[in-house]
């Protein structure tokens, strides 16, 4: 399908699609997300390889036409490449985009690395990691790790998040999100690549504010499946979403984040996304453990990532070891991980000292 007016696979509705600049991409990870970037781009002329680690999974994506595991009913277009070999999906990439859960980053891009022609790539490429979260064994961001693993430039990293759950992006529905690079013109550059009537993306050079906006979210949208799943209503998730939102600031800029970044869509848009979304698998996690189901019987029950209960663990921790105040991701992290009652959790939350707003 060329640029102009196209016919969405996907949603059987019209949509207009911008013609690009064309560069060849590879995603990696055949989840929901990075399927439903695979699917956007390569609907626009975009060359695009989905790189996803099981062989006979990649067999049965390339089968069947459609990821029926994490992205059921949308059909892929003819140009998208599958592949499972690491080392040949990436070998002619332009841009990467990391679509892995966040906690494996560090070992596949340790073995792109490893391929004796990866220095070529890592000369000219771009990393665009939409991957949400902290690792917690150095509680470190997103990037930091990229950028720890490649040796490559800031201005070669860029950050793609926001509001945009996969289930309504795949179906063309309006979606805004955020581009996020130390280096304006490399956000400039993504964001002009990803760039169609419906999903329109802003620029921002704060990436420390934006990947701790976007990956602490998680941690609230747990929160709030708690709350939905105790019986609770609109007022508990507007209180959790606005002291959710200062929480997250007061961590975000005491990293070095920048304040108006948590009011942006980054910032408030995915929070409120997350929270009250019933496609969050964040915040179904929290139904689920308020329903009394444990850790372990929910990640038996799904192969689907919630990227917030690692990420409670790597923000309790950092948050500690830094001596800030987070008493939800606290909250969390103690129902999470120390099994404590959610309602006495709530309780002893709402009765701390009293202060000011
Ligand atoms: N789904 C969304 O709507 C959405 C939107 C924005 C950002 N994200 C972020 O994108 C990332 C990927 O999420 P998703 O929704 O595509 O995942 P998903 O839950 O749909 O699927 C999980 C994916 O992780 C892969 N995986 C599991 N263990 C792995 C390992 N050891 N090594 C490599 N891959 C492994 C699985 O094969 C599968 O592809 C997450 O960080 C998520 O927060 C998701
Ligand atoms: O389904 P979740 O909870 O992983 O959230 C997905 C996205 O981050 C929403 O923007």
């Amino acid at each position: 399908m060329k640029g102009g007016k196209g016919v969405s696979a996907a949603a059987g509705v019209m949509i207009a699609i911008a013609p690009i600049t064309t560069l060849i991409a590879t995603i990696l990870g055949g989840g929901s997300w990075g399927t439903t970037l695979g699917v956007i781009l390569s609907l626009r002329d975009v060359p695009v390889t989905l790189w996803t680690r099981n062989e006979q999974f990649a067999n049965k994506l390339a089968t069947d036409r459609e990821n029926k595991t994490y992205l059921p009913g949308i059909h892929f277009p003819k140009t998208l490449v599958i592949e499972s070999d690491l080392h040949k999906a990436i070998i002619a990439a332009e841009i990467i985009v990391i679509a892995i859960p966040s906690q494996f980053i560090r070992n596949i891009l340790s073995e792109i690395v490893s391929y004796s022609n990866s220095l070529n790539w890592i000369r000219k490429g771009t990393i665009v990691i939409v991957s949400k979260g902290i690792e917690v064994k150095t509680g470190k961001r997103m990037s930091e790790v990229v950028k720890e693993i490649t040796g490559l430039p800031k201005k070669q990293i860029c950050i793609l998040y926001g509001p945009s759950h996969a289930e309504e992006v795949s179906k063309f529905h309006p979606t805004a999100v955020v581009f996020a690079s130390s280096a304006e013109e490399t956000a400039k550059k993504v964001q002009k690549f990803f760039q169609s009537d419906m999903f329109r993306g802003y620029t921002n050079t704060d990436i420390i504010g934006v990947e701790i906006a976007g990956s602490i979210k998680n941690i609230m949208a747990i929160a709030s499946g708690i709350l939905t799943g105790l019986g609770f209503g609109d007022n508990a998730k507007a209180a959790l979403i606005t002291r959710g939102c200062a929480e997250i600031k007061r961590f975000g800029v005491a990293l070095g984040g920048k304040s108006e970044t948590f009011s942006g869509l980054a910032g408030i848009g995915d929070l409120v996304v997350t929270c009250m979304s019933n496609h969050s698998r964040n915040r179904q996690l929290g139904i689920s453990i308020a329903n009394g189901k444990s850790l372990e019987a929910i990640s038996n029950s799904t192969n689907m990532i919630a990227e917030g209960v690692e990420t409670t663990r790597a923000t309790f921790f950092l948050a500690k070891k830094l001596d800030i105040e987070m008493p939800i991701t606290t909250a969390v992290y103690n129902v999470l991980f120390k099994h404590h009652d959610p309602l006495e959790t709530i309780k002893k939350l709402m009765s701390r000292d009293s202060k000011a707003e």
